[in-house]
């Protein structure tokens, strides 16, 4: 069936495709990863598969190798010897940290622009510029251009480093905690903005893998949950979130949130 651009625009074409997503292509796969910082074990035997256009949270015991897993698929760190790391053929990958990490000496623009024109995937000033601005729109932040880092607000500065990362146009995007400094209200603002970019025809984006410390956020937000055990960490379960594809505010008054919820401090508590 042919999709419209009203539904596209609706966010359903993404988010079902997401429900599916076990019939979907893998965007990222790890098989039996394991990784150890000097004699330290962090992880251990990790398999996991992350398929197009699914929305993706781990949640875990502090300390137990979240960030390490999404540092082994943006290929930062190597699994031992028997380990894989596979990313599909041709999809960009992008990061946002849980700081923005922004150059306090340049521009909310110049904070994009700059690795846009370093590096392998390099564009030309005039390209990046466009990009840049064209991902200022998309975070809401285009009259702020020239602003610095420190004429901008906490979520503000988040929004920046988002659109830092979707301005190289990824497939993939991966979160580190990006919400966790965040006061609830704008946290809660920027759940459903980013949301509203992941299902956006015009975006790239089609998977996200978000670290969080929240279960809450995790419910609202994804369409899976991989719950990691203490370290070094396997997966304890992945969890299927069944509320409805769109995700809109609302939605912990459900049943089914509020059962995910309980299923999940349950797991918790027995870690
Ligand atoms: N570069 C490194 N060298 C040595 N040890 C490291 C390094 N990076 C992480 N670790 C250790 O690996 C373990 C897992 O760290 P990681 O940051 O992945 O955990 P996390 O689950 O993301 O933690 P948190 O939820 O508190 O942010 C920790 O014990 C940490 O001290």
């Amino acid at each position: 069936m042919q999709t419209t651009v009203s539904e596209l625009r609706n966010g359903v074409a993404k988010q079902e495709q997401a429900s599916v997503s076990s019939m979907n292509e893998i965007a990222v796969t790890l098989k039996n990863c394991s990784l150890s910082f000097g004699d330290v074990p962090v992880l251990n035997n990790v398999s996991l598969d992350i398929y197009n256009n699914e929305f993706v949270s781990i949640l875990g015991p502090s300390g137990c190798g979240k960030s390490t897993l999404l540092r082994l698929m943006l290929n930062l760190l190597r699994p031992n010897a028997g380990g894989e790391v596979k990313l599909a053929k041709d999809l960009s990958i992008g990061m946002v940290f849980q700081k923005p990490v922004l150059m306090p000496w340049l521009t909310a623009i110049q904070n994009i622009v700059l690795p846009l024109t370093i590096g392998e995937k390099r564009f030309s000033k005039k390209e990046a510029r466009d990009k840049a601005e064209g991902a200022l729109r998309l975070v809401g932040l285009q009259d702020f251009t020239n602003h610095f880092p420190h004429q901008l607000s906490g979520g503000m500065q988040q929004r920046i480093a988002i659109a830092r990362a979707l301005a190289a146009d990824p497939a993939v995007l991966l979160m580190d905690e990006p919400f966790g400094a965040l006061d609830e209200f704008t946290r809660e603002k920027l759940n459903f903005e980013l949301l509203r970019l992941w299902e956006s025809p015009d975006t790239s984006l089609s998977t996200v893998v978000m670290v969080t410390h929240s279960i809450q956020e995790s419910v609202i937000m994804s369409n899976r949950i991989v719950m990691m055990s203490p370290r070094p960490a396997g997966v304890d379960a992945i969890i299927p979130v069944p509320l409805p594809a769109h995700r809109e505010v609302g939605m912990e008054e459900l049943p089914e949130y509020h059962h995910t919820v309980n299923e999940l401090r349950k797991r918790v508590k027995h870690l």
